[in-house]
């Protein structure tokens, strides 16, 4: 009989997820299941937890309460971490370590399993640079790019791997449009091939027609999980807090769906 496992099991299975880091509690009670194939968007003011929880995805900040499942497999060393693409917040891709573009990106191919790159890491390096649009820039150092195009560099790693989940912790941030709409092009092909996103955003920008679920964080808990909101028209500054159904196409004739203070600070 076919095994099914791989295909009916959920991309990610999380469930009263609690994180604790240096005596304080920030995240709280967190489910969130995104099935195969799927676009779920992380939304949520500064400090509302958002990394913390893709962070405790990848094994970076340890989980104190509450359980995760990743392709199938309970957060470990089952899981196959070489089909997992993770990209951090931006933190320069090269850490002072000095090393070119493209052995950045070719470290994405090795894991904790094999320290041998696949033979044809060559041609994966360049595909992955061609879809960031960085392939010019192959051989050179990587701290002689710009922040912008340091994250492209993350991004161009996390996808070498041609990962069946990607996990991105604010992507577009200090990346200029062109290079937004080159990752949303990017990720839609991903979709349209079956692959799972978790996308940790500010603010959707050129990925909005991507996502249809957005799950919101405020507090280290989720106090929506649905349709995005997103700004009134006409008001979309950082600091708006108004927020309305995505798609509705009169946006002030409809109340908004999530209390106006969810997005501010201190409420
Ligand atoms: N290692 C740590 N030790 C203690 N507290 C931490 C640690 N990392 C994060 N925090 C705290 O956890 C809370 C959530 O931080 P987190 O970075 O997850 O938020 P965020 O939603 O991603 O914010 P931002 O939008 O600014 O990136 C913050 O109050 C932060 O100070």
């Amino acid at each position: 009989m076919p095994d099914t496992t791989e295909t009916t099991t959920p991309a990610l299975d999380v469930r009263g997820l609690g994180v604790r880091l240096e005596g304080s509690q920030i995240l709280h009670g967190i489910d969130l299941r995104v099935e195969r194939g799927k676009v779920v968007a992380v939304l949520g003011t500064n400090g509302s937890g958002k990394s913390t929880l893709v962070r405790s995805l990848v094994r970076a900040v340890p989980v104190t309460e509450g359980s995760v499942e990743i392709l199938g497999a309970p957060l470990g060393p089952a899981v196959p971490w070489d089909r997992i693409g993770y990209v951090p917040q931006r933190v320069g891709a090269s850490a002072g370590v000095p090393a070119t573009v493209a052995e950045i990106v070719a470290s994405g191919l090795l894991t904790s399993r094999s320290l041998r790159k696949p033979r044809d890491w060559r041609a994966r390096v360049d595909a992955a640079l061609t879809e960031v649009r960085l392939s010019h820039r192959r051989d050179q150092a990587v701290t002689e790019l710009s922040g912008g195009q340091q994250q492209r560099v993350l991004i161009a790693r996390a996808l070498v791997r041609d990962p069946d989940l990607l996990i991105l912790d604010e992507p577009v941030a200090g990346v200029d449009h062109p290079s937004q709409e080159a990752l949303a092009a990017t990720l839609r092909r991903l979709v349209a091939s079956g692959r799972t996103i978790v996308v940790v955003l500010h603010e959707l920008g050129e990925l909005a027609d991507l996502i249809s679920r957005a799950v919101v964080l405020r507090h280290g808990r989720v106090v929506h999980d649905g349709a995005p909101p997103r700004a009134a028209h006409g008001h979309d500054a950082a600091d708006h807090d108004h927020v309305h159904v995505h798609g509705d196409p009169e946006p002030r004739s409809l109340p908004p769906v999530l209390p106006e203070h969810l997005f501010s600070e201190g409420a």
